[in-house]
């Protein structure tokens, strides 16, 4: 379709952003110019030719670059990998999110992260939503009536789906106007990057939230320590720091019952490497314990083993005090027994209705079993809540998008 032409400076600007931080576009611009515009091209007319998703197209290239040593270590290969996988998982409809045969854990997900969401953030708090993914937690936040958001994923495709859905461009947003709080969104590797430099305009958060997520930074302590260092940094004294991940002593557990190096059920899948025959996680080694985790309509990648008490001792380096830990079976007996809690469960229907048939399946509390809750809070003395406000809600266009070199 012939469009008009874009500028000089706009077209030189995309170029830039392309090549300098090897964005992997999901539009390529094709121009044929006219011989006298500044391309210098023969032709008449400007054309732009939409491609898929990069890495659908782009794989050669990934590799290529690969090859050449941009990104030399197996372990860029896997946080690569990761990025992709999830990137690749675009938005589904609402009637594909209600077919999905592990509906119930996704509603029981979403119950305790609001669950979390309500009881650690206050009116007018403004969070750090690591790992935001494609912003899935955005109407939670508005809930809580946050009065600033800035959400962070390493995959470019989930943070332009979370776009989306602050803009009101997705059916999860179906019949909103807008949200209550501004936001911005950054396409980053927050456990390479230096987040306090990043959002140093920012000034420090109430709240940080990793949900799902910070086990992707157990690759290596450096990438840990990184994380720690990036929480703490954007967190006010007396900040919380919440989040999700899996519960390494269920999963050890479950492989020491297996037969063999792997175990799961329909809905999930962990398999372990040979190397780890034994079934033995020395505490001297804590990092880089890989396994390939399996999750029905939702995870396939390589995950992080993250043993609890390192991950408590090195949060303690890091000013982060242990607050709360629950596993996710212990944190919906005891929080289903506060009645707003329940209600919301009910409204959520995360555990279903067996009479009418559609109760959560045993395979999904079962996969439920293999996550935990944390909550540290940031030592120091808490100086009065910054109320004032960062703005009001404004639509973030993809040139607002702020995209980190990786
Ligand atoms: C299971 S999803 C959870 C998304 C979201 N937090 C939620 O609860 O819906 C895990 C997310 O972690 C992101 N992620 C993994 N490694 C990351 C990294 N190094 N930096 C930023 N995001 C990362 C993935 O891209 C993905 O969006």
């Amino acid at each position: 379709m012939a469009r008009e032409l874009p500028s000089w400076t706009a077209i030189e600007h995309l170029v830039d952003r392309i090549s300098a931080q090897r964005i992997r576009a999901r539009r390529l611009l094709i121009f044929v110019g006219s011989s006298d515009d500044p391309l210098g091209a023969t032709g008449i007319s400007v054309h732009i030719v939409e491609m898929k998703r990069a890495h659908d197209i782009d794989e050669s290239a990934t590799k290529r670059l690969r090859r050449d040593g941009v990104n030399d270590t197996q372990g860029k290969e896997i946080v690569r990998q990761v990025a992709d996988h999830y990137s690749a998982r675009s938005n589904q409809t609402r009637e594909q999110r209600e077919a999905s045969p592990i509906i119930h854990l996704k509603k029981l997900n979403n119950w305790i992260k609001s669950v979390l969401i309500q009881i650690y953030t206050q009116r007018g708090d403004t969070v750090l939503d690591m790992a935001c993914g494609k912003g899935g937690d955005l109407i939670k936040w508005d809930k809580a009536s946050i009065g600033y958001y800035v959400g962070i994923d390493i995959a470019e495709g989930s943070i332009e789906d979370a776009r989306k859905r602050y803009n009101g461009e997705t059916d999860h947003a179906r019949g909103r106007r807008d949200f209550g709080f501004p936001a911005k969104l950054i396409c980053a590797d927050c456990f390479e990057v230096d987040l306090e430099k990043i959002l140093k305009d920012d000034g420090l958060f109430n709240v940080c939230s990793v949900q799902f997520a910070m086990h992707y930074s157990w690759d290596t302590e450096e990438r840990a320590r990184r994380a720690f260092r990036n929480v703490s940094a954007i967190l006010q004294p007396g900040g919380c720091f919440i989040g999700t991940m899996p519960d390494a002593d269920v999963l050890v557990r479950k492989l020491r019952d297996a037969p063999e190096l792997e175990f799961g059920n329909r809905v999930y899948r962990v398999r372990f490497d040979e190397k780890y025959s034994e079934k033995q996680f020395p505490s001297s080694t804590p990092y880089g314990i890989q396994y390939e985790f399996h999750l029905e309509d939702a995870v396939d990648c390589p995950e992080w083993l993250v043993p609890f008490q390192c991950f408590k001792s090195l949060a303690a380096e890091y000013g982060l005090e242990l607050v709360f830990k629950s596993n996710f079976h212990s944190f919906v007996k005891q929080y289903c027994q506060q009645k707003d809690f329940a209600d919301l469960m009910r409204k959520l229907g995360a555990l279903g209705d067996s009479a009418a048939g559609d109760a959560i399946t045993d395979d999904e509390w079962d996969a439920a079993y293999i996550y935990l809750v944390f909550v540290f809070r940031k030592s120091g003395n808490k100086p009065p809540r910054p109320r004032s406000s960062r703005g009001t809600y404004k639509i973030i266009s993809p040139d607002e998008v702020i995209y980190i070199p990786q």
